[in-house]
């Protein structure tokens, strides 16, 4: 683990039930905008919020995202398989006992900041790593005047020290207005069955 002394690690946690181009997307802006030497695709075994009756096997997800991956930096992980967690704040307390000398920050799509309130221990999770969050259509106002943004107001960076925040002690959280990617897995899985033989094309209403 010595390997990642001194680094600045990203964490995009994930169900990646399928990668897409929109994780590329925010990855690569955050190694840019945030001044990160890696991120790291945490590839969840299980979402606790989510279903699992739609969710892929870990090992397809994981397989699919190591074919799109195609960066050095970037790096798919099943870490949060082989710890054992499924819960952000455990795998985090994990992560830091196991990286003691780097800089781990949370990366997170505008949609999980206006989800974050309802995630086992959150305000543990804030007090923990420093948070950016990346900006998303449809979701990046109500994730900005919810419970977490109002909250944590005052450990709010302007975009500008976004650079600086590897380097400050949580809590600390920063929003990063970007071009927006439309990519979303859950559309990608309804235009697959859309699009499967075995679907039943619905006629609609005249
Ligand atoms: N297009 C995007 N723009 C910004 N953030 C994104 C985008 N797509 C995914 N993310 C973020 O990447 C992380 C992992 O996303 P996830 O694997 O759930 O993909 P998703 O498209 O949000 O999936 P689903 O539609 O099934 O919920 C989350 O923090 C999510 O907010
Ligand atoms: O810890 C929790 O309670 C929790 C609740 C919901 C989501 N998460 C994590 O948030 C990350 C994004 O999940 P998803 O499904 O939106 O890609 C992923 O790492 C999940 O494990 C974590």
């Amino acid at each position: 683990m010595d390997l990642w002394r001194g680094q600045r690690i990203g964490l995009l946690g994930g169900s990646f039930n399928p990668a897409h181009e929109g994780h590329l997307h925010i990855s690569l802006e955050a190694i840019k905008r945030l001044g990160l030497d890696h991120v790291w695709w945490l590839v969840s075994p299980q979402n606790p919020l989510k279903s699992s009756k739609d969710m892929a096997p870990l090992q397809d997800r994981l397989r699919y995202a190591r074919s799109l991956v195609r960066h050095p930096r970037i790096h798919v992980s099943d870490i949060e398989q082989r710890l054992g967690t499924t819960y952000t704040a455990n795998t985090l307390e994990r992560l830091k006992s196991l990286l003691p000398n780097s800089r781990l920050i949370w990366l997170m799509g505008a949609d999980n900041l206006q989800q974050f309130p309802h995630w086992n221990r959150w305000t543990d999770i804030v007090a923990s790593v420093p948070l950016a969050v990346f900006d998303r259509n449809h979701y990046s106002l109500r994730g900005l005047t919810g419970k977490m943004a109002t909250r944590f107001r005052h450990s709010r960076l302007s975009v500008q020290a976004a650079k600086a925040l590897a380097t400050k002690t949580a809590p600390a959280w920063v929003f990063i207005p970007l071009r927006r990617h439309p990519a979303s897995a859950t559309e990608i899985r309804e235009a697959q069955i859309a699009n499967s033989p075995f679907s039943v094309a619905v006629k609609p209403k005249e």
